[in-house]
């Protein structure tokens, strides 16, 4: 059963698995969006329907809200949950001092929010998502839709500007529509090659009218649990550098994989 998930699959069933350790009895936690946050989504539903785990969780989208649901998690809003212990999100890329792009899955806002309301921040990744410098995934902004070509041409001009590399912006586009976010916006994807600075990109981008946020997380993360396809986890925390590396046994997790394909 195992022998059907590819090793990126089973990459970001490990770094999955190896984070819902981190999840105490009563603890309120951010889940994040995308295909590695779901699979840590399933594993917690299996530590609450099975272990009787009890948590509440904050989703980052509508498609982890339903999923959440589905497996079994109380789902409470961030108003109600007021501070969570911790979030748990996948990345599209990070880099040596754990800030992030992401943004890929389009829920870059509430992401935001929810990682900048918590505790801590672990980022769960398959081995391809570590880069040296943050840039060569495509950067998302989230736009107002009124006048979103107007904040496009002002995002190109401030690229100019800081004489980045690239400068190719582009709306997100589902089938012939732009793609809509859960907030009813656009998203613009900056095609940069590579962020020199991080930090002031982050900044100026959110000057920009009609720019809600983008998808650079800066100083947020504080661990990133990555995982790889023979089942090798690492867990590097922002402070201590490497602080754990093992390997998570298949053995005994059919079920569960067969409960994740679903
Ligand atoms: O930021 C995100 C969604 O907005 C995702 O966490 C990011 O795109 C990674 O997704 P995946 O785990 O599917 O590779």
């Amino acid at each position: 059963m195992t022998g059907e998930l590819s090793p990126i699959d089973k990459a970001k069933f490990v770094a999955a698995k190896r984070a819902v350790d981190f999840i105490e009895d009563g603890m309120r936690v951010g889940l994040g969006t995308g295909s590695t946050a779901a699979w840590m989504v399933r594993c917690l539903g299996d530590l609450v329907r099975n272990d009787g785990l009890k948590i509440k969780g904050v989703p980052t989208s509508t498609r982890t809200a339903e999923l959440a649901r589905d497996v079994g998690i109380e789902v409470v809003t961030l108003d109600e949950a007021k501070w969570l212990d911790l979030t748990i999100d996948g990345a599209d890329e990070f880099d040596q001092e754990l800030n992030l792009i992401k943004g890929g899955g389009g829920a870059l806002l509430q992401e935001k929010i929810v990682a900048t309301a918590s505790d801590q921040m672990i980022v769960i990744a398959d081995v391809g998502k570590e880069v040296e410098s943050l840039g060569a995934f495509p950067l998302p902004i989230e736009v107002i839709p009124f006048g979103w070509k107007t904040s496009k041409s002002l995002a190109e001009e401030l690229l100019v500007s800081m004489d980045v590399l690239g400068q190719d912006v582009t709306l997100r586009m589902n089938d012939d529509k732009p793609f809509v976010t859960d907030e009813g916006n656009y998203i613009l994807d900056l095609h940069l090659g590579r962020i020199g600075n991080p930090h002031q990109m982050a900044m100026v981008l959110n000057q920009i009218p009609g720019v809600v946020e983008n998808g650079l997380f800066i100083d947020i993360c504080d661990v990133v649990i990555l995982g790889y396809g023979d089942g090798r986890v690492e867990t590097r925390d922002i402070n201590e550098g490497t602080i754990a590396q093992d390997r998570l046994e298949f053995e005994g997790s059919d079920n569960l994989f067969t409960d994740l394909q679903d």
